[in-house]
């Protein structure tokens, strides 16, 4: 695992902003713009809360969205609506270059369409894991670990509705996967996960390829690094 292990979750976040930005100035100096796919939940909150102060190039950046909740851009469960309020709503991002996957519409019929949309190559997917090891919307023991294609709906049994997600294909075809995990309550499963415990039906964040991984020291306390 290549992790950096920050003191609190806003130093983590704020460490990951910054790295982001200096990401998206090296993309764009050298192939005129960045593509990168941002995370839902609520870990990503501190980090648009740092990233919006730092200076980017926001007229050469396209924001893309790893998972959608079948929800419509204002519901309060929408990844979307997380990123709007607390990052992009403060940018001077141009709105055509804001790819929203559309939670709103038929969960197949929103997949295709946002597959259709993507780059040919996203720079950097975000990505967070939730307490039970599930990435973007790959969750343990789901159809949608298994699935070809770039973006998939998924239907999810314990939370009884669909979700539409990156498959593992698209995620792991990007040029880089960064993971933003914090707070105790995943530092037990982070241990598993280091200890190839439950393989990807188990803890499907292990279906992620050569991560970086930003954590606070709650979130990393069991890890042996
Ligand atoms: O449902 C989701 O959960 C994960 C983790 O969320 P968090 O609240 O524990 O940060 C998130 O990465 C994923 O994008 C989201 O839709």
């Amino acid at each position: 695992m290549k992790v950096f292990v920050s003191a609190t979750p806003e130093a983590a976040a704020t460490l990951c902003a910054k790295h982001l930005a200096r990401a998206a100035q090296a993309a764009i100096k050298e192939r005129g713009s960045f593509h990168v796919a941002l995370s839902g939940g609520s870990t990503p909150k501190l980090m648009y809360s740092a990233l919006k102060a730092l200076p980017v190039d926001w007229e050469h950046v396209h924001i893309y969205f790893s998972d959608e909740r079948s929800v419509g851009p204002d519901s309060e469960d929408s990844n979307y609506r997380a990123a709007k309020l607390g990052l992009l709503d403060h940018v001077s991002i141009p709105p055509a270059q804001v790819h929203r996957i559309e939670g709103e519409r038929d969960p197949h019929e929103a997949a295709a369409a946002y597959a259709a949309l993507l780059p040919e190559r996203l720079d950097v997917v975000l990505l967070g894991m939730g307490d039970d090891g599930h990435t973007a919307s790959l969750f343990p023991d789901t159809e949608g670990l298994h699935a070809s294609g770039r973006v998939i709906a998924n239907w999810v049994p314990k939370l009884n509705t669909w979700r539409i997600s990156f498959t593992f294909a698209e995620i792991n075809a990007a040029r880089e996967r960064w993971l933003l995990v914090t707070g105790a309550s995943k530092a037990e499963t982070l241990r598993e996960v280091q200890n190839g415990m439950g393989g990807v039906e188990g803890h499907p964040v292990q279906g992620v390829q050569n991560a970086l991984w930003y954590m606070d020291t709650a979130a990393a306390a069991q890890l042996k690094l």
